[in-house]
């Protein structure tokens, strides 16, 4: 069973998403989108450390290996870090996209389990867009990226303005945030260019 819920079918009128025409080309690595980031960030020592690269269309791959800090079970990932780990991937598909968007809702079907020293691959698309809502789906596979599947999601995402953040998140990393070159590079970025 997946994408159950209503809410996870998009609306008759719903859009094919477009990808962004400065999207990183198909085969390039995303990079992190903070460097704390639980998902993807090379900063977060207890992190996913997820590696994303852009596919065709609005399309991405990513790995993610399971590490003895991930357990849920004696050697075995965690449900929530493998939940974590299609979130991490189908939220990197808003940057094909060129916008910024939060998980609204994330259904996650444990298809079998994934032991320690696995590396998951993973694919993630955007099917539909309808307004604000980005309607996107995950599998994550073992044994290579055409061995059997694992864990698979259908997600629905909300774009929101920068300010979200800016407005929610504690002010010390915020404010690290905005003196990150980078990051602000990137903020800026998605205001004058959305
Ligand atoms: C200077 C600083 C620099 C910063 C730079 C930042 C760049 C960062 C770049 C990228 C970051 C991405 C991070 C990736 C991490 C992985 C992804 C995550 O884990 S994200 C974290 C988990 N998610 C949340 O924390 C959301 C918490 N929820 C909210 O904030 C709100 O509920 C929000 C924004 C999702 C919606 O609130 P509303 O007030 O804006 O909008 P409403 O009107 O409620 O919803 C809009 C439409 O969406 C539907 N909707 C909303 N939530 C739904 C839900 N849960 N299920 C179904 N539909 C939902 C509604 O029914 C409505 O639909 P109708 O337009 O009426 O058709």
């Amino acid at each position: 069973m997946s994408g159950t819920s209503a809410s996870l079918q998009p609306p008759a009128d719903a859009a094919k998403p477009v990808r962004h025409p400065d999207a990183p080309a198909p085969g390039e690595l995303l990079g992190a989108h903070y460097g704390q980031c639980f998902g993807c960030g090379g900063e977060q020592p207890h992190g996913l450390h997820l590696a994303a690269r852009a596919g065709e269309g609005v399309s991405i791959t990513a790995e993610f290996t399971v590490r003895p800090e991930h357990q849920g079970a004696p050697g075995l990932a965690h449900g929530g870090i493998l939940a974590t780990a299609l979130d991490e991937t189908l939220g990197s598909l808003n940057w094909l996209l060129r916008t910024i968007a939060v998980t609204g809702r994330l259904e996650t079907d444990f298809v079998r389990p994934v032991p320690v020293g696995t590396t998951l691959h993973l694919e993630a698309e955007v099917t539909a867009v309808a307004g604000r809502k980005i309607y996107s789906t995950a599998t994550g596979r073992v044994g290579g990226p055409d061995g059997p599947v694992a864990v698979r999601a259908d997600a629905l995402f909300i774009e929101v303005k920068v300010e979200h953040f800016v407005n929610h998140g504690r002010e010390e990393e915020i404010q690290a945030a905005m003196s990150d070159p980078d990051q602000l590079r990137r903020a800026r970025a998605f205001e004058v260019n959305p």
